[in-house]
């Protein structure tokens, strides 16, 4: 069977490897390995959902859905210290990598779990919900991101999503569109959409 980022339990050798990235000004220090997306250094368009980010109006958690080795919510855990901010993925040993980076760039408000979509998250509804969805774990993934994170939103509390022309950045601007009242481009670079989508 093929092993893709997002399996359960990736059984590819293990490589691990860790580097510096400076992200929102600050220098983290990931560990990565095998078997996670994007190991050698920060993905682009994470990299650009990270540094468009804007913190929502309303008060609350944040939450990183499918967070690999923890970019995202590592760092903005860091830059928004008074906030929680959840990461969830289905990947053990990126979930394992997550721990290990967010206790080696000294973050405390941040929380790891496993969750299979929104399976673990209960019924705690985010300021903010961000991801790099696992596109290729096909389109029902994805719009099922889309659609919990529309039922764990806050009134006035947003969506961010990073996604790439070629890997369908139109259609979901539609199905977000058919979701939220306010969707916008927040950014595009590179063949990547930034795509804001708030609740009222
Ligand atoms: C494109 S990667 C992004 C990883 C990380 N946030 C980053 O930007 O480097 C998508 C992530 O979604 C995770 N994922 C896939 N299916 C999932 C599911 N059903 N529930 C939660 N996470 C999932 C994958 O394991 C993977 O880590």
């Amino acid at each position: 069977m093929s092993e893709h980022y997002y399996s359960v339990n990736p059984t590819s050798e293990r490589n691990p490897q860790t580097w510096t990235f400076t992200l929102r000004g600050h220098e983290f220090r990931f560990t990565t390995d095998s078997g996670v997306f994007s190991k050698r250094e920060v993905d682009f368009g994470t990299r650009l959902l990270i540094e468009t980010f804007e913190e929502p109006g309303v008060a609350g958690d944040l939450l990183d859905v499918g967070c690999g080795y923890g970019p995202i919510g590592l760092a903005l855990a860091k830059s928004f210290p008074n906030r929680r901010v959840h990461m969830i993925d289905v990947n053990e040993r990126a979930l394992e990598l997550a721990q290990e980076n967010k206790q080696a760039n000294g973050i405390d408000n941040a929380v790891i779990y496993k969750s299979d979509l929104f399976s673990e998250v209960g019924e705690q509804r985010f300021a903010a919900v961000v991801t790099n969805p696992p596109i290729r774990a096909g389109k029902r993934v994805v719009y099922a991101i889309f659609e919990q994170s529309r039922d764990h939103l806050l009134d006035g509390g947003e969506l961010w999503v990073v996604i790439q022309k070629k890997q369908g950045a139109p259609s979901a601007l539609e199905k977000l569109k058919e979701l939220f009242p306010f969707v916008e481009v927040a950014s595009k670079k590179k063949g990547y959409y930034i795509i804001k989508a708030k609740k009222c």
